[in-house]
């Protein structure tokens, strides 16, 4: 991932683990952890301790393996190169975040590329920011809140993002203008200007209340060219009041559209047919009397004083079940030859995706064609 401006950030490609990378360690699916490669530290989990300098010099992508303590067994895991995915499975939430799901289609539909120029409020825990700073020219995110502000100007400086401009504002009462002397990340030291001119081609809103912002977007956005808003609202009533606001003010082509992003795993299943149900509680049955039989004459060999239980060590056992398609036997591997299979699907039950209502609109405040240009 490259923060679109040529500056080396955290997340640049690169082949070889080094001391100093962020680094994402894949534990499992739903426990991924960012670390700072440093060669004096461990990473620990349940199942050990990994050193770091084990990771120093290996390819992005190497499993790590060490034996388990006290038992003859390995554990492991790789370390991944940071991509904008992987940190929103990974990053420290400091509120609710938008996942891959929503980030990908909202920066699609916004027409999001190297040219764009994107307004982002709230920062939140800065997943979309790390989306958008990877494929946008300019980012300019808004958070109100103190601590998340600072946390993430720091995050942005520690990963290198040098195309996202931070301001800690209410967007909601003060709007988007950049001015000197506002607490933001723009350096106006740097450049002989008073007031940043943002001319944002597209705006994303993820705030309890995007009605009161909407109206103060006409003073940053691009007059001559076409301007997309994405409004991330978990209710419907905070659609239908959205879409109040900016049919107000001028804007076209509203849409709402949900992501209801789903997994389906291929798998076969064993076929299973009426005899072998039958078969089942047969054997269930024939075992229930043989141990009714073992039993009554386990009492009688009390009774009489006789040694108990010699003649049930004697016994013949009954033959082992084999494979049961109806609960706990013999396993069979998944497509054995040996049985019948049908392909099928299934759904994974959780996906990881803040599903919200996604409230697009457009607006080209300018619309003279300036032909002989
Ligand atoms: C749900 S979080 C955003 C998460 C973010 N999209 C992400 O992917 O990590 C919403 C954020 O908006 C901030 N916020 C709420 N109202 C605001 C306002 N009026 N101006 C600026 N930020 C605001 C909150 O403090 C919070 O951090």
């Amino acid at each position: 991932m490259r923060s679109n401006q040529g500056a080396m950030s955290a997340f640049d490609y690169k082949d070889v683990i080094q001391e100093g990378d962020l680094a994402l360690v894949w534990v499992s699916r739903d426990n991924i952890k960012p670390i700072v490669v440093d060669p004096k530290a461990m990473f620990n989990t349940r199942y050990g301790s990994f050193s770091h300098s084990s990771m120093i010099g290996k390819p992005y992508g190497s499993q790590i393996a060490i034996r388990t303590k006290g038992q003859n067994r390995f554990s492991f895991i790789h370390v991944m190169q940071p991509s904008a995915e992987l940190w929103t499975l990974s990053l420290p939430h400091r509120t609710q975040i938008v996942y891959t799901p929503d980030f990908s289609y909202i920066m699609q539909r916004l027409n999001c590329n190297p040219s764009s120029r994107v307004i982002e409020a709230g920062t939140g825990s800065g997943s979309f920011s790390h989306a958008f700073a990877r494929t946008v020219g300019h980012l300019y995110s808004y958070e109100f809140h103190s601590i998340r502000y600072e946390q993430a100007l720091q995050e942005f400086k520690d990963h290198g993002l040098e195309n996202v401009t931070l301001t800690q504002r209410d967007v909601c009462s003060d709007g988007f203008l950049i001015k000197e002397g506002n607490n933001t990340s723009f350096d106006f030291a740097k450049r002989s200007i008073k007031e940043v001119n943002i001319h944002a081609n597209a705006v994303f809103l993820d705030l309890p209340a995007p009605w009161d912002a909407i109206p103060l977007l006409d003073e940053v956005i691009a007059k001559n060219e076409k301007v997309g808003v994405c409004c991330f609202s978990p209710c419907i009533e905070q659609v239908d009041k959205s879409i109040e606001i900016l049919e107000k003010c001028g804007w076209k082509n509203i849409q709402m559209v949900e992501i209801q992003g789903r997994q389906y795993e291929s798998r076969r299943q064993m076929v299973r047919t009426l005899d072998d149900a039958l078969e089942r509680l047969r054997d269930v049955k024939r075992r229930k009397e043989e141990g009714i039989e073992r039993r009554k004459k386990m009492y009688d060999a009390v009774l009489k004083d006789e040694p108990a239980g010699e003649d049930s060590i004697d016994r013949p056992q009954p033959p082992k079940t084999k494979f049961n398609p109806f609960g706990k036997g013999i396993r069979v591997k998944e497509g054995d030859e040996h049985y019948q299979w049908k392909q099928v699907t299934r759904v994974e039950p959780e996906i990881k995706s803040h599903t919200s209502f996604l409230t697009f609109a457009f607006k080209v405040v300018d619309k003279t064609r300036y032909l002989n240009e």
